[in-house]
């Protein structure tokens, strides 16, 4: 709930209204293409006409203007809000429920699992810094399978969810009728971003695929459209990223930069174009007025987005490019409902306009996907079932040969008998990704060291076509009673569930070909499926998990064998975005396990990792490493790292020994006699750091600091362009 979708930005809006209402820049740019095509920024623009503050609004004086009509509200946000909130509260309870991944029923058994936070507990006291610790994951809340949405679904249908509450004809979980009122799904008819190989390879089937638009979608026609649309997609993300990189280029010439270190002067005329950024005094004035109108907080964003773009000309005299930034920063956090630190630490991660598209995205849900489970059908006979049942679906793309992405549906696609059966797993397109790049063959040992609800597992388990073994682990023993049903349900027979804290491995066993850690994390990737994500993380928590995902990945690291003859990989993935739990953690590997290499994913989308971040230096080599945006490619945010694992030299592995000096002996391993002990030094000022504030918070005294508060300075432009490459 307090999501702004809900709040704020009405229903997506059918396709043909949309088609009508382009964003005011793509508007210059694009001819109005058919609506099958549209991405999700096209269709925001058209959804939320008036009140979407996408990059093209963001520019687009039209809007602004009509934002400025509809200043006469007197109410601030907040009580604009709950209004909207109870006249929508009927209609749209249930709807975001689903969009938060239906959780709830998943996770109140996160809550009654002990065993991770003792372990945990022991686990962080057992390290070499505990006493830089002011906490243990009893306070953190990790995410732990919001990308997942087999739990949540099978408890529901999909569209039914979505559909008017007094179609009482066909209660749950018997089919629901399609007339009446449009599910999202059915008005967010959005692609996931395919490959360019597809929009290649499917060029002439173009022309023919516009005249069955309207057409029923069969097995004959359904990869041809489905190539034609990831065709137009990719022409629109092409567009997307060339209008990005010109802004930025824009901006280099206009002496704009991102990182928010130069903070020079604008020179345009203060109160020009009608928008003068408020002062201090005025903020505080507007605090203590119950916050700002919604309306003046849409205005003033755009019109900061628009200054931030083209400060030099822009920016109001005696103004500081920081106080805009300060004011955005904090006009997103109220308007999306983030807590200022998260709305900073995400803003941060993109250039201005873009990073409004993020927040934007991640009101609107992701397409809902499904996975095939090759171990019991193939998937055109799947689809084939499901088109059968009332079921609107199409290949997700063509980087998987085995998703499918449902639009519509008449039945609830959580219990078909097809879903009971085990033919599919409703899983999120962006779940496929770590899998994939893992690639694990017949006949291998696998570990997947966090694991539970076993998306990616069985996943695995089909791949590997039930040889071999996969070991799935999760520390969380009551999640991992939803694993053992998922492998159950889907036919796995290779698959072995065990419970450990990962960081026990591999201790407790090694020797794999190949490992997949899908880390516990903060989920900033999937904001869209848990709201919650907004106001319930701190500083402190991205340090404890950092912390954490570090001690991961060295275990996961230590569990592989370089003897492998198929394999010795690693795949680290998480659906969060913060560069804390992605290129941090992964730089930090390379560097402690001189005998891993980053090599290419595999994957044929996704933007490269940062190898420079707020003026933190990574190995040039996590360029190898993949991140995915909802904003970019209408799926979860993601992280998909691949390592291959080689054999230690003696002198190597005696110069690390020395050097982990008595905590390697901790906990020292089986396999090769390698040591995998976490050496948490260069964590211990920020450890430290959150202790401070930890206290301050309390009302503690705390002692001045004796070293310089390990901060990242803001990104440089190049940096922000590498990042969008
Ligand atoms: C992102 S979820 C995994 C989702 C899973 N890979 C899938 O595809 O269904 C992260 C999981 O890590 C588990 N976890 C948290 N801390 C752990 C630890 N120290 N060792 C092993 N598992 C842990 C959580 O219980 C949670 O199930």
């Amino acid at each position: 709930m307090g999501r702004r979708a809900k709040h704020k930005q009405g229903a997506p809006a059918p396709y043909v209204d949309a088609a009508d209402k382009p964003s005011a820049k793509k508007l210059g740019k694009r001819k109005a293409e058919d609506e099958g095509t549209r991405n999700v920024k096209k269709m925001k623009a058209g959804a939320s006409e008036g009140k979407s503050l996408s990059k093209g609004s963001g520019k687009g004086k039209e809007n602004a203007g009509k934002a400025k009509g509809g200043e006469k509200g007197s109410q601030s946000v907040k009580t604009k809000r709950k209004e909207v909130e109870e006249e929508e509260e009927e209609d749209e309870d249930e709807d975001v429920e689903m969009a938060a991944g239906g959780s709830s029923e998943g996770w109140e058994d996160v809550e009654e699992g002990v065993s991770l936070k003792v372990a945990a507990k022991s686990l962080f006291h057992g390290s070499d810094d505990d006493e830089g610790v002011v906490g243990d994951l009893d306070d953190l809340e990790i995410d732990e399978d919001v990308d997942e949405l087999d739990d949540d679904l099978l408890r529901g249908p999909v569209q039914e969810l979505e559909f008017d509450s007094d179609e009482d004809e066909d209660p749950a979980p018997a089919p629901v009728r399609l007339k009446g009122k449009k599910s999202k799904q059915q008005e967010r008819p959005a692609k996931i971003i395919p490959t360019l190989s597809d929009a290649s390879s499917s060029s002439s089937d173009e022309e023919e695929d516009d005249e069955d638009e309207d057409g029923p979608i069969t097995m004959a026609n359904m990869e041809k459209r489905s190539r034609a649309i990831d065709a137009k997609v990719v022409r629109d993300t092409e567009l997307d990223l060339e209008e990005m990189q010109a802004a930025v280029k824009d901006g280099e010439e206009d002496g704009d930069d991102f990182d928010g270190e130069e903070d020079e002067e604008g020179e345009g005329e203060e109160g020009e174009g009608g928008f003068s950024l408020p002062t201090a005094e005025e903020r505080e004035e507007e605090k203590k007025a119950g916050g700002p109108q919604v309306h003046a907080v849409q205005r003033r964003m755009r019109e900061c987005v628009r200054v931030l773009e083209n400060f030099r000309k822009l920016g109001a005299k005696g103004r500081s490019r920081s106080e805009y930034v300060s004011q955005l920063v904090s006009d997103i956090a109220s308007y999306y409902g983030y807590n200022d630190f998260l709305a900073e630490k995400l803003f941060q991660l993109f250039p201005v306009s873009e990073a409004i598209e993020f927040f934007e995205a991640n009101e609107i849900p992701r397409p809902v996907t499904i996975r095939t489970n090759t171990l019991r059908t193939r998937r055109r006979d799947l689809a084939q079932s499901l088109i059968n049942r009332g079921v609107n679906l199409e290949p997700i793309g063509k980087w998987t040969n085995v998703g499918l992405q449902v639009f519509e549906s008449s039945v609830p696609i959580g219990a078909t008998p097809e879903y009971l059966a085990g033919h599919y797993m409703l899983q999120a397109a962006s779940s496929f990704l770590p899998v994939i790049a893992l690639h694990p063959q017949p006949g291998e040992r696998v570990l997947d060291m966090a694991s539970a609800p076993g998306g990616k597992t069985t996943h695995m388990a089909a791949l590997m076509e039930n040889t071999g073994v996969v070991f799935a682990n999760d520390a969380n023993k009551a999640r991992t009673k939803s694993l053992t049903a998922n492998v159950h349900r889907l036919g796995c027979k290779n698959v072995v569930v065990c419970s450990y804290d990962g960081r026990e491995f591999p201790k407790v066993m090694g020797g794999f070909d190949r490992v997949l850690l899908d880390a516990p994390c903060s989920g900033t990737g999937v904001i869209s499926k848990d709201a919650s994500v907004k106001t319930n993380k701190s500083d402190r928590d991205f340090t404890l998990l950092s912390h954490l995902q570090k001690q991961l990945i060295l275990c996961a690291i230590d569990s592989v064998t370089p003897d492998s003859k198929t394999g010795g990989y690693l795949v680290y993935s998480t659906c969060s975005v913060t560069v804390d739990e992605n290129e941090a953690v992964v730089d930090y590997a390379l560097r402690k396990r001189p005998n891993v290499k980053l090599v290419d994913t595999g994957l044929e989308f996704g933007r490269p990792g940062y190898t420079s971040y707020r003026g933190k230096t990574f190995d040039p080599k996590v360029a190898l490493t993949r991140r995915f945006y909802p904003h970019v490619h209408n799926m979860d945010g993601f992280f998909v790292a691949k390592f291959k694992v080689e054999k230690r030299s003696k002198q190597l592995q005696k110069k690390d020994e020395e050097a982990e000096g008595g905590v390697a002996g901790e906990v020292e391993g089986e396999v090769g006699g390698t040591s995998f002990a976490f050496d948490s030094d260069e964590d211990r000022p920020y450890l430290q750091e959150s202790k401070r504030k930890s206290m301050k918070a309390k009302g503690l005294h705390v002692r001045p600091r004796t070293q310089s508060k390990p901060t990242l300075p803001a990104p440089s432009i190049a940096t922000a362009v590498e990042a969008s490459a």
